[in-house]
């Protein structure tokens, strides 16, 4: 939902498709796996029925995937969620919203139906491994532990080397140069890159061939993405401040898609500000080191950096004088619901701040929110950068339905140095 007063000419409406290729029952029938019942759950709420009921779906199981570099076997997606996903995403097709100055984004409302998102949300809350990363952050002379506000965690590499598949066998993954397709140096990376799992691997090509449609009418590039970033936001008190992914080893005018799932949060938007001398408006999106990246939020977020440190430079490709003169900086308000995907483009994150703004009171009642980003990283300062700030070297934690939390997990704790 997006507030109207917030975006007065923004006009978002719906148009669903209908996207069956097949029918459930084909699925099930054609399946050759072994199968066993599924207890049944509750599209809307987290709780796990008792009973079970003769319509429940047939499960697959198929072997989860592992590597050397994943500290517990990641599950694979559960043959209904998949179908649900191969035959009826997108839910509805794209709005474009690009009503303001250096605003370029694809909207689905939603892009995966409400109930597989909600199924999609639990499933990846239960099996992937997260962490609660804390660094330390120089702000001018003082160092500052930040303690990141959320669940994190990420799997991909960038685009100069190449997990590449050995024996045919989709567990036997080696990561390999991408040009001379030999072993990487040991000291290449000063982290473990992670493939992405099965689960995640599938809706990234989903939401690549979601891009692609669009991409093809506006004569831009088909992303494609190598990175996959995943955050767990557990209550109102999880956060993610105001900032842009705008990293150089993203590239410029980076393709970024957001995928939300479980509950509702407010997604922010804010024009950079106007800052003279090394601003949008005259240095074509020149950041301020220590500042123009990490901005206090208006709404109480402080002042956690993202996805890392900001490096300096030119960052985008809009030429100073297509800018306009007094940039409005009016914020956006769009609410994401389960399943609801936004596709960041163009001179976006060059231009534009976003956020998960801290929910008080009741409001911060909210049940758990994951969020997934895919990406293209283009250089391994990228691929250290991510995993410093989304894996860290601290304790893996996991999902427990019992306690109802994240709890230290048995998993082997990663150490990235
Ligand atoms: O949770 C969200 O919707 C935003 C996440 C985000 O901006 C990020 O991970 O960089
Ligand atoms: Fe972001």
């Amino acid at each position: 939902m997006i507030s109207q007063s917030q975006l007065p000419t923004l006009n978002i409406s719906r148009s669903y498709s209908t996207m069956a290729k097949r029918t459930l029952d084909a699925f099930f029938k054609s399946s050759t796996t072994p199968a066993k019942r599924l207890k049944p759950e509750s599209a809307e709420s987290n709780t796990v029925s008792p009973t079970e009921t003769d319509n429940t779906p047939i499960e697959d199981t198929k072997p989860p995937s592992h590597h050397p570099s994943y500290p517990i076997p990641i599950a694979q997606l559960p043959s209904h969620i998949e179908v649900g996903l191969e035959h009826a995403t997108p839910a509805t097709s794209a709005r474009e919203i690009n009503n303001q100055p250096h605003l370029d984004l694809l909207y689905f409302q939603p892009y995966i139906p409400r109930p597989t998102a909600n199924e999609l949300f639990k499933f990846l809350r239960r099996e992937l491994p997260f962490y609660r990363v804390q660094y330390t952050a120089r702000r001018g002379d003082i160092q500052t532990q930040i303690n990141t506000p959320r669940w994190t965690t990420v799997f991909g590499v960038d685009e100069t080397s190449t997990f590449v598949e050995q024996d045919d066998d989709p567990n036997n993954l080696f990561l390999l140069e991408t040009k001379t397709k030999t072993p990487i140096p040991k000291t290449k990376y000063q982290c473990t890159p992670r493939p992405i799992p099965a689960c995640l691997d599938l809706l990234r090509r989903q939401v690549e061939a979601a891009n692609a449609a669009t991409a093809a009418a506006a004569g831009t590039e088909n992303p494609s993405y190598n990175f996959c970033l995943v955050n767990y936001y557990a209550g109102g008190d999880d956060s993610i401040a105001f900032h842009s992914d705008d990293e150089r080893f993203l590239g410029p005018n980076p393709n970024i898609a957001s995928l939300s799932l479980g509950g509702e949060r407010d997604f922010l938007m804010k024009h950079k500000p106007f800052v003279p001398g090394q601003n949008v408006n005259q240095t074509a999106g020149r950041c301020v080191p220590g500042s123009a990246h990490v901005i206090p939020s208006p709404g109480g977020t402080g002042v956690t950096p993202a996805r890392g440190k900001f490096t300096g430079g030119t960052l985008n490709t809009v030429s100073p004088e297509s800018r306009p003169a007094t940039v409005p900086l009016q914020q956006i308000k769009i609410s994401l619901g389960s399943g609801d995907m936004v596709v960041m483009r163009g001179a976006t994150q060059s231009n534009w701040l976003h956020s998960i703004p801290k929910r008080k009171g009741k409001a911060g009642e909210t049940r758990g929110r994951i969020n997934i980003t895919f990406r293209r990283a283009m250089i391994p300062g990228g691929t250290n950068n991510y995993y410093h700030y989304n894996v860290g070297s601290g304790g893996m934690y996991r999902w427990d339905e019992v306690a109802r939390e994240m709890v230290l997990g048995e998993g082997k704790v990663e150490r990235e140095s």
